[in-house]
């Protein structure tokens, strides 16, 4: 018999999930917001997850980030490899960019901190804006903080609650030239977005939630097939199927 590692018709494996959860379920009170959710990401992979308000994004996302606890299921990464990007940026307005890297990176313990805030600055596009307070940098320049400082401990695997959702179209372009750029460095990326385009464009593959439940894994070429090519009609397809069925 011919192993798949031997068969020249087999394509190689994409690289081992450096993220991976197992049957995610959570419940507030009666309600079941996440159902026996899995979920993969590889190094240096952009996979987004959409879904519609409620679908349970936020809630997978602060389970993965160790935000809290599941019901049932397992999250296969320590924590504390995890970057989180919270929706709401979490810097202080008052206090420069450079400030603000400093401080988180003494919260977090980050070794050699000061290297690593230069670091963050040019890998975020800041230097030019480090003196600067936080409240004065447009809604793009602030977002790019807000990832900074979740990048600040280098983690293998970064979690985004909707990064782009208060950008404009040239702000959103540059968040995910940087995006991607740290995909490139071998980062296993998650994001939730309602930007169905966006996930087209930049994402590997798309995990579509509907009421707590993974409706589709694949790839947007993939997941737009099942529509004549079209992925907004194919995810609101899914959607109404899986709303029909709860
Ligand atoms: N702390 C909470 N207490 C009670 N119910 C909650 C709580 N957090 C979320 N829920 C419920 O769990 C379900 C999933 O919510 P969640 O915020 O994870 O969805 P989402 O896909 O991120 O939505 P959105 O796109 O609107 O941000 C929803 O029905 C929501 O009302």
């Amino acid at each position: 018999m011919t192993s798949a590692a031997e068969d020249p018709a087999v394509p190689a494996a994409a690289s081992p999930p450096v993220l991976r959860a197992t049957g995610l379920t959570r419940r507030y009170r009666d309600r079941v917001a996440l159902d026996d959710v899995g979920l993969d990401v590889a190094a240096g992979e952009i996979v987004a997850l959409l879904g519609p308000n409620g679908a349970g994004k936020t809630t997978l996302l602060s389970l993965l980030a160790g935000l809290q606890e599941p019901d049932a299921g397992e999250v296969g990464l320590p924590p504390r490899q995890v970057g989180w990007i919270p929706q709401q940026p979490a810097v202080y307005r008052r206090l420069t960019v450079r400030e603000n890297l400093e401080l988180f990176a003494r919260l977090d313990g980050v070794p050699d901190a000061a290297a690593r805030v230069e670091r963050m600055l040019v890998e975020a596009d800041l230097v030019d804006r480090a003196d600067d307070r936080v409240g004065d940098l447009s809604g793009g320049g602030q977002q790019r903080v807000n990832i900074a400082v979740g990048l600040l401990a280098d983690p293998p695997v970064v979690l985004l609650d909707e990064p782009s959702s208060s950008l404009d179209p040239r702000q959103r372009e540059r968040m995910w030239r940087f995006l991607t750029g740290l995909a490139r460095d071998g980062r296993a990326l998650l994001s939730s977005t309602h930007d169905v385009g966006e996930a087209e464009r930049y994402a590997d593959r798309v995990v579509v939630l509907v009421d707590g439940r993974v409706a589709f894994t694949g790839t947007p070429a993939a997941l737009a097939a099942t529509a004549g090519g079209d992925l907004l009609r194919a995810f609101v397809d899914l959607v109404e199927a899986g709303e029909a069925e709860a």
